[in-house]
């Protein structure tokens, strides 16, 4: 494996990284989450489950303190840095899981993250999710441009690249370019509302991650099952909201049901997962002791 510049790593970006790991492990645990694999579904996939997904966490725990060396050590180009890292970290990740895409584009949300929170240590900026929000912004500056405004339509297209061409949807690029709203203004909010109304970390997490069904523009759901899967999760999700989500007895009933018709249906939000998965790290940090 080559190693980086960036192999030796402080205490502080283990801390980090394990908070990282963390909210990796907590989002892949959550039940119920409609379409999602869990511990006890495996939701939409028949070629992964949730022991394919603790495989592939552990196979990309090793980089994850390398993107916070690398935010606190870039001084230009972090993206660079962090997707050529990335990209072993996929290789790897992708090894283990027998080419099963289980987390590739959690692993770039994630290490975007990372590579912000090592930009908020350098600049010796509290980790709030408004600095790592704008940390994101400023690291992917442009990459929707970039990447989706100029698509090589002659390479093999990524999902992403092939959904913009169709229905011009920004998905992940969008999303980490604008500094995570839907984590910013859904997400975390929901989170917070959720712990602090008394929901278990469990409950809260899938009480949140309905939350973010029921807004993101999730590619995973269009390329399966194009624009409509988006409209059947975000109303079905706002009807489960409205009946008080987890947070009732009616609520968790209808996320019940919501979990036969994203199975039936064939929607599965791997995107929202990503997400969910952001949110509680950003959570975490805002929680961490010094
Ligand atoms: C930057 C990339 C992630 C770009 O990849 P792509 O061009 O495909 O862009 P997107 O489609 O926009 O996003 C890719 C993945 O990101 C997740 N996602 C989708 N929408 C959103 C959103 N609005 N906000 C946040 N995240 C979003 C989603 O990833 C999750 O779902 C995947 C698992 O679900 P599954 O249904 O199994 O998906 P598939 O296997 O594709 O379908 P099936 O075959 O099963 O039917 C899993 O990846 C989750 O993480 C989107 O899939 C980056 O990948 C890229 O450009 N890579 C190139 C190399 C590189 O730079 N690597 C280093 C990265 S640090
Ligand atoms: N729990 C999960 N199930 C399916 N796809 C996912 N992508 C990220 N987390 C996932």
């Amino acid at each position: 494996m080559k190693m980086h510049n960036f192999y030796s790593f402080s205490p502080i970006s283990a801390k980090i990284a394990q908070k990282a790991l963390c909210s990796m492990l907590y989002e892949v645990s959550t039940s119920p989450s409609p379409g999602l694999v869990s511990p006890v579904s495996k939701g939409c996939h028949n070629d992964m489950d949730y022991f394919t997904f603790l495989i592939s966490t552990s196979s990309i725990a090793y980089y994850l303190p390398l993107f916070i060396e690398i935010g606190i050590k870039c001084e230009d180009d972090v993206l660079k840095s962090i997707r050529e890292v990335g990209k072993q970290a996929e290789e790897e990740m992708l090894r283990e899981t027998e080419g099963v895409n289980t987390q590739r584009g959690l692993l770039f949300l994630i290490g975007v993250l990372c590579g912000a929170a090592g930009v908020c240590i350098k600049k010796s900026l509290a980790f709030n999710r408004y600095n790592l929000s704008e940390q994101c912004s400023i690291i992917c500056k442009d990459i929707v441009k970039n990447e989706l405004l100029n698509i090589d339509r002659t390479k093999k297209l990524t999902n992403g690249e092939r959904l913009y061409l169709e229905y011009k949807v920004t998905g992940i690029r969008g999303e980490v370019e604008k500094g995570l709203p839907t984590v910013i203004n859904t997400a975390l909010p929901s989170l917070e509302d959720a712990l602090n109304y008394g929901l278990n970390i469990n409950d809260a997490l899938s009480h949140t991650l309905i939350s973010i069904m029921s807004c993101v523009e999730d590619t995973t759901v269009i390329n399966r099952c194009k624009m409509q899967g988006i409209y059947t999760m975000r109303n079905l999700s706002k009807k489960a909201l409205e009946l008080g989500g987890m947070k009732s007895k009616e609520g968790r009933e209808f996320v019940k049901y919501m979990e036969d018709v994203f199975v039936k249906e064939n929607i599965s939000p791997g995107g929202a997962a990503d997400l969910l998965a952001a949110a509680h790290f950003i959570y975490q940090l805002e929680n961490m002791e010094e």
